[in-house]
């Protein structure tokens, strides 16, 4: 029983800030907590569509305040995040469908764990939210993905992949699940507690969510508290 590991689901796009954050505090805290955690890569745009939601973003005091907010969290949880000089053109014109369908070829092309799939996800992200960089062309999957540490032959294997129908649909498929688990925005969590999934919204739950799984909450680096023990 005690070696029994929860089941915890990340939900994410990386045209989404807040989901880098969710993204690096989860994977600080996989192996503190007793989980097994599952990257679960989907469209932030089907989901504000299929939730009838909007962007947070589109309302002006909003997004001066997410903007303050997001640089405060970056400084405390130690992300490099710097908004790019113009958001509203990478996040609602050019957009992050094909990346995400790159990241969904390159997970279902990993038979061997799930390295991958984070290190070019980050990636992404560094490009997206650190570097100003584009996420829309192959030349940029593909630089990301050298450096997420794939191989000449898997980055072109990966992207023949990502224009597939049958990759098309798995990323369409990820996004139906997470609208079925109720998920209006990103990042989200699913936490499956005695066979019962258990939704959390937001990189700023966890305190709440390791409640729920009968974990602590450590703060933002948990390596770093435990070893001041
Ligand atoms: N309070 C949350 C905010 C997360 C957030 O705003 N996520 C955006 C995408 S970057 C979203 O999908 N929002 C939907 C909404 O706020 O309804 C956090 O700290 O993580």
């Amino acid at each position: 029983k005690m070696t029994s590991k929860k089941v915890v689901e990340l939900f994410y796009d990386v045209v989404s800030p807040y989901s880098w954050l969710g993204f690096e505090i989860i994977c600080r805290y996989r192996n503190v907590w007793n989980i097994n955690l599952k990257f679960r890569p989907a469209f932030l745009g089907g989901i504000m569509q299929g939730a009838g939601n909007k962007p947070p973003g589109l309302v002006p005091n909003k997004f001066a305040y997410m903007t303050k907010d997001l640089h405060r969290l970056a400084n405390y949880f130690s992300v490099p995040l710097h908004p790019p000089a113009d958001p509203f053109e990478v996040m609602f014109q050019k957009g992050t469908l094909s990346a995400m369908r790159f990241v969904t070829a390159v997970q279902h092309m990993e038979t061997d764990g799930d390295k991958q799939v984070e290190q070019v996800s980050r990636e992404l992200w560094r490009r997206i939210w650190s570097e100003d960089k584009d996420v829309t062309k192959p030349e940029s999957f593909s630089e990301a993905a050298k450096k997420a540490g794939l191989s000449d032959d898997e980055i072109e294997k990966a992207l023949e992949l990502s224009t597939s129908q049958e990759i098309k649909d798995k990323l369409k498929r990820s996004t139906e699940e997470a609208l079925n688990y109720g998920a209006f925005g990103f990042p989200m969590l699913i936490c499956h507690v005695d066979g019962k999934p258990e939704m959390f919204f937001g990189s700023d739950r966890f305190e709440l969510m390791a409640n729920c799984i009968g974990e602590k909450w450590l703060g933002p680096n948990p390596d770093r508290s435990a070893s001041r023990l």
